[in-house]
């Protein structure tokens, strides 16, 4: 059975989640659509807004998708796999999971691939995180959740540009927290399937879209920056792993995010598509060629507190800088 495509759905509190949820849902195209919502505070509503596909919400308990609310969301998508490799949920072909404006997205992409039952059963296909243009800004600057969202996304959807342009310090504090991410508005998108699912992290690792991004400096209270590196050298598959393995283990509450393409001397021909969140080091992938005519072995990391020296030298480590 294929894995059920996950598509991470975050924003800061009144960003336009459910809005734009409700109006996806309309799209004949996400019919087979399976949604669980994730709600901050005691009372779940979000839900309720979704009503004309009521049956294909799930609302979970109230809570942000912290270590607590994990145990929920790891069982609701427990059940729903059971379910679905017991054939009981044939038209189900998508999820969307709606996280609570206060949650830091990061958990959850680690809960999707650390309990080896979910990773059988699910994908993260693409994470989209939205941004007020009328009030992003102040929450980027107060809130460290929103900074994160930022972070980890693969899309970056500015909403309510119709009330408000957004502002150009908006625009460099989101490139300056996730260089990588595609930048899109809301009133300039209408394919809301395409938005929510395009098989980001493995069909962008084919494209190598998110690695022809430039370094950023740290221009944020928070410390995220988003660094380029190219690998002069070869490393070795072991000596990648080792060195991977070893800044999971010891940064991995400030490694946001990490994706790359990779050459290994062990291993030459083809590049191999590197994922990580957090201490969360996802399978790597081998791609049967190059995505383009740049071959250069190169990963984006988007971090906190992490100073480029510190990574130059765990690459130099592992014989790859
Ligand atoms: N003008 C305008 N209003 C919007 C837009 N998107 C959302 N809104 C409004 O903003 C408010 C909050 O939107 P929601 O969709 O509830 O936001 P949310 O991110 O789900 O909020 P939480 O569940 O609190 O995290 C609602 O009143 C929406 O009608 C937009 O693009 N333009």
């Amino acid at each position: 059975m294929n894995r059920l495509p996950v598509s991470i759905l975050t924003g800061f509190l009144g960003s336009g989640k459910t809005t734009l949820l409700a109006r996806a849902l309309r799209d004949p195209a996400l019919a087979g659509t399976l949604v669980l919502v994730n709600e901050a505070g005691e009372i779940a509503l979000d839900h309720l807004l979704l009503e004309a596909v009521e049956e294909r919400v799930v609302a979970l308990p109230s809570g942000c998708l912290c270590c607590v609310v994990r145990d929920d969301m790891a069982r609701a998508l427990d059940r729903i796999a059971t379910r679905r490799r017991a054939g009981d949920l044939p038209d189900v072909t998508r999820l969307v999971v709606e996280t609570s404006g206060l949650a830091d997205p990061a958990p959850l992409l680690y809960t999707l691939a650390a309990l080896p039952a979910l990773e059988r059963d699910f994908r993260v296909d693409t994470v989209v995180t939205l941004v007020d243009a009328v009030h992003g800004a102040r929450a980027l600057d107060r809130h460290a959740e929103s900074a994160r969202q930022v972070a980890i996304a693969d899309r970056i959807l500015l909403t309510k540009c119709d009330v408000a342009e957004p502002a150009d310090a908006l625009l460099a504090q989101l490139r300056g927290l996730n260089a990588a991410a595609e930048l899109l508005r809301s009133d300039a998108c209408d394919d809301l399937p395409a938005l929510l699912f395009r098989d980001a992290w493995h069909g962008d690792g084919r494209r190598g879209g998110w690695l022809r991004c430039e370094d950023v400096t740290p221009t944020h209270g928070a410390g995220i920056a988003t660094h380029s590196l190219v690998l002069t050298q070869p490393p070795t598959r072991l000596s990648f792993a080792r060195m991977l393995g070893r800044l999971a283990a010891e940064r991995g509450e400030d490694l946001l995010r990490l994706k790359g393409l990779v050459e290994f001397a062990d291993q030459p021909g083809a590049p191999v598509l590197i994922n990580a969140v957090q201490h969360t080091l996802y399978t790597p992938e081998r791609l049967a060629a190059w995505p383009d005519e740049d071959h250069r072995s190169r990963l984006v990391i988007i971090a906190q507190d992490m100073p480029r020296d510190e990574l130059l030298d765990r690459f130099a480590e592992a014989g790859a800088a």
